[in-house]
């Protein structure tokens, strides 16, 4: 495992959005995803199961899972209140390193990276069809910056503004391995996930279809 995020591992070119907002294509190999997307059937067993989180009292339609804590009422706790009550698995050293050093190649702030400690991961799986609205991360305390990384078919991401749901915008398609990073001026960035696109992922990739989108935060809480 330690060789698989060794350095040398990773490489492709950041590409800068608008500041604070970088998307890095192809930042896992082939090898790094299917090692998380084992991880990710590990952390589906439970002891909280992947859920329809309520949104506005709407279930949502990605399946998640967390770590470190479970986010549920617009609230982060360390047990799923909203669910079997039970407490949510510890966030692994190796996602935290791995969201350090996601910041350290994106950050123009590199000691934004030494500080990241992200205590929760949010892992969201799409099924083929499905979106997520516009939204802020919003319950966090802290202003570190969400490392996002995708698994398996393209996305189209939409990258919004601070003040509102709507216009201006930007449109990323995120494939299967690519890194996002959002900090600083582009941290409470409004965003969504408008499209996923049907048989895009991987051939090697065990899912099949659909979308595991993983983000680390620093909820600012202890
Ligand atoms: O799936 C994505 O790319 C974004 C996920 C997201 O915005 C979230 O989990 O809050
Ligand atoms: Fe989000």
């Amino acid at each position: 495992m330690q060789s698989l995020f060794d350095d040398g591992a990773f490489g492709r070119e950041p590409q800068t959005l608008r500041p604070g907002a970088v998307h890095v294509p192809g930042w896992l190999t082939a090898e790094q995803q299917d090692w998380i997307t084992e991880q990710f059937l590990s952390w589906g067993q439970g002891p909280v199961p992947p859920h329809s989180t309520l949104v506005n009292g709407h279930p949502m339609k990605v399946k998640t899972v967390c770590l470190g804590w479970h986010w549920g009422n617009y609230q982060y706790t360390r047990t799923a209140e909203d669910l079997n009550g039970a407490p949510v698995p510890p966030m692994p050293d190796w996602l935290v390193e791995l969201g350090r050093r996601a910041v350290a190649e994106t950050t123009t702030d590199p000691p934004n990276a030494q500080a990241y400690n992200p205590d929760v991961a949010i892992i969201n799986y799409y099924p083929p069809g499905s979106t997520m609205g516009m939204h802020q991360d919003a319950q966090e305390k802290v202003n570190a910056p969400i490392v996002s990384l995708s698994i398996g078919d393209s996305a189209n991401f939409r990258l919004g503004n601070n003040e509102t749901r709507t216009k201006p915008y930007q449109d990323v398609r995120l494939a299967s391995g690519d890194l996002f990073v959002f900090e600083g001026p582009a941290r409470w960035a409004f965003h969504a996930v408008t499209k996923i696109y049907p048989g895009t992922g991987p051939a090697h990739w065990k899912l099949g279809g659909g979308r595991i989108n993983i983000t680390l935060r620093e909820t600012g809480m202890s």
